[in-house]
């Protein structure tokens, strides 16, 4: 019998919680080792990266409606299905055996026959399952690829459904992962040397320095290179924020909702760790982890101040960066969870906000001062449809050309924004532009 603090049952439980409370909280899975956590978060990904679908197949094989089960029982059966069909290391009497004992041993008997019966019609059809018909495109389209419906809608109007399809695929895919060599603490040469030595397979990127590709941040955390401020894993796109603003050792540089930090500790680096970065965030918890990484990553020029960027007063920089909240559509495959946290009403929320931090961020910006407004959005409105806006509003700001600083595949056609995509330049999807304060 399985013990209680299992990978599955453990996934299970920050699956119901996610339901329940709508936060991802792997805090859940702190007593378990190392690398059965990382088993953990993979099963969490998965699955919410498939709900929609799974859930489909669970309603076509159970006499409930899957609306009608609790959160205990749906996620015992989303992982179980997840289990037996896309885990090919899991022989089906395990995914069916481990998924009854957790529903006996959470939610009684009764309900472990329950999944006994379900999972075993399912496991009966497993070569013949019957695929989503719905007539409402969307709703298909949802299901398929498991998008909620909205995100759907917007997605297939604005690209077209080949290109939305590809989109969602990439979603849907295990994600790239990057990591950025800290040259505070190590030479490059020193550092692919190590990763050779250590068997960590890498490949150096020609669109930025010091970022390679990499297959799996697992290595890095086993052999203790990020906890050793060596490296930070960063995506490429989230480093073309700092490599625009083009922080000079000396400057005043302002990294507004600065936390967790990878930002500013790109910059820190940048400027050599002379000079001044003040990261402003309004979460403590994040600020926290800013804190222990500039420790670490001997950002040692980064002063942190917690507050909202509309309150705090903090005077004017050379140079400020605005990475700003938002609904994170262009990181889905790393954080699945998102999908199903987002609707319409908040990206609209997020618009709004981001409107304020960006005229709050550019009163903070020195004449002749530049200002980097960034997200991890796809969607225009958060993006250059918000830069419109506040040019339309502010004489004294212009766009500046960015190819000096990223490869041309990532810039706008008229090279005043980037704006990278999953399915086409196989990194998150990341926009920003650089504004300079020219009255
Ligand atoms: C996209 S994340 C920042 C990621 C960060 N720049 C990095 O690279 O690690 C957005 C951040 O904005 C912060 N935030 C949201 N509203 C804020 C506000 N009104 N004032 C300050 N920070 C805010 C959130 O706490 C969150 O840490």
């Amino acid at each position: 019998m399985e013990n209680e603090l299992s990978e599955r049952s453990v996934s299970i439980d920050i699956l119901i919680n996610f339901d329940e409370k709508k936060k991802l909280d792997y805090s859940l899975a702190d007593e378990l080792e190392t690398r059965e956590r990382a088993q953990v978060r993979e099963y969490v990904q998965n699955i919410l990266r498939k709900r929609s679908y799974l859930d489909f197949l669970i309603g076509e094989f159970s006499s409930v409606a899957v609306e009608e089960m609790k959160p205990g029982l749906k996620n015992i059966l989303r992982l179980a299905v997840y289990d037996l069909l896309f885990m090919d290391s899991t022989p089906d009497y395990a995914a069916i055996n481990e998924a009854v004992e957790v529903a006996k041993r959470k939610l009684g008997s009764k309900t472990g026959d329950l999944v006994n019966a379900i999972m075993r019609n399912l496991q009966r059809d497993r070569d013949n399952l019957p695929k989503p018909a719905f007539k409402d495109r969307n709703k298909l389209v949802a299901t398929t690829f498991s998008h909620p419906e909205w995100m759907v809608a917007r997605w297939r109007k604005r690209f077209g459904e080949r290109e939305a399809f590809k989109l969602m695929q990439a979603n849907n895919s295990r994600p790239h992962y990057y990591v950025r060599v800290n040259t505070l603490r190590t030479k490059p040469k020193n550092f692919e040397l190590r990763m050779e030595k250590m068997d960590i397979p890498f490949q150096p990127s020609d669109w930025l320095p010091y970022y390679y590709k990499i297959d799996s941040v697992q290595p890095f955390i086993s052999k203790g290179l990020l906890e050793k401020g060596i490296c930070l894993v960063q995506d490429i796109a989230a480093g073309f924020a700092p490599t625009i603003l083009d922080p000079q050792p000396g400057e005043k540089v302002f990294d507004l909702c600065a936390a967790p930090g990878t930002k500013s500790i790109m910059m820190a680096d940048l400027m050599q760790a002379e000079g001044e970065i003040t990261s402003v965030d309004i979460s403590p918890e994040r600020l926290q982890k800013l804190a222990e990484s500039a420790l670490n990553y001997q950002a040692e020029n980064i002063k942190i101040r917690g507050g909202d960027v509309r309150e705090v007063s903090i005077g004017l920089a050379d140079a400020v960066l605005l990475d700003a909240p938002c609904t994170g559509t262009g990181v889905l495959s790393k954080r699945a969870d998102l999908r199903w946290q987002r609707d319409e009403e908040g990206l609209q929320n997020a618009v709004e906000l981001q409107e304020e931090l960006l005229e709050e961020a550019a009163n903070m910006v020195k004449r002749g001062g530049r200002l980097v407004y960034s997200t991890c959005s796809l969607e225009p409105e958060e993006n250059m449809e918000q830069i419109t806006k506040f040019l339309d509003k502010y004489d004294n700001f212009e766009l500046e050309i960015l190819e000096d600083y990223l490869p041309e595949e990532v810039l706008a056609e008229d090279k005043l924004s980037y704006q990278t995509y999953p399915h086409t330049h196989g990194c998150d999807g990341h926009f920003g532009v650089l504004l300079k304060r020219v009255k």
